[in-house]
């Protein structure tokens, strides 16, 4: 089914999942859709790998772990959270030079804490690694002992404007 993209969340600058001048790192972008959930788009490298061809397990469980996280300030970006558990189930291996879709979603919220479930889709549309998570909600300013700053956390523009994405 097709989505429309309310909006395009912000992307770090060395975040593995996220940070656009990590070389190394997935240079995931996220989009908050009009369905509530977020979607992550990223292209899976070489580098990525675990075995030849398949991306390392931890880097899938980095990408829902992240979607998830991110869910949580679709409705107040003021929320910022950090993974307590994270529970994944590896139904189908990742490729390697693919573009994958990240689905997240919160499921449960309280002033403390918040849960959510995500997925990874394959370019065939099939479910290829199921999460569920839950996390604390905590001010940025104390996860990393201080504001991010505009370099580390910013708006980044794509070549072309998503508005529609089909998950
Ligand atoms: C720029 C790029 C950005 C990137 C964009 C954003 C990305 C977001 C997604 C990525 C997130 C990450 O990977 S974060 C990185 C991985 N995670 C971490 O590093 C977290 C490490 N753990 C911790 O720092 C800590 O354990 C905390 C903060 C989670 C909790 O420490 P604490 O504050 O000492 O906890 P504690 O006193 O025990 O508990 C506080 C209260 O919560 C309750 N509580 C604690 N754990 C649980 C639990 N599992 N289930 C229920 N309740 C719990 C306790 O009962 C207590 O309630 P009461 O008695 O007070 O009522």
């Amino acid at each position: 089914m097709k989505y429309k993209v309310i909006k395009k969340q912000n992307s770090g600058n060395s975040c593995v999942v996220c940070g656009v001048n990590n070389e190394l790192g997935l240079k995931t972008s996220f989009y908050e859709l009009e369905n509530g959930e977020l979607v992550a788009i990223c292209d899976t490298k070489d580098w990525h790998q675990s075995y030849p061809g398949r991306v390392h397990g931890g880097m899938s469980a980095a990408l829902l772990d992240e979607t998830i996280g991110r869910a949580i300030s679709i409705n107040d970006e003021t929320i910022w959270g950090v993974t307590v558990s994270l529970d994944i189930k590896y139904k189908k291996p990742v490729p390697t030079d693919a573009t994958i879709k990240i689905i997240g979603r919160i499921t449960s919220e309280n002033r403390k804490l918040f849960e959510g479930s995500g997925e990874i889709i394959l370019p065939s549309g099939e479910i290829a690694v199921t999460a569920t998570g839950k996390y604390m909600k905590m001010p940025v300013e104390k996860i990393t002992d201080g504001e991010l700053t505009s370099e580390e956390w910013k708006h980044v523009e794509d070549k072309e404007k998503l508005e529609y994405i089909e998950i």
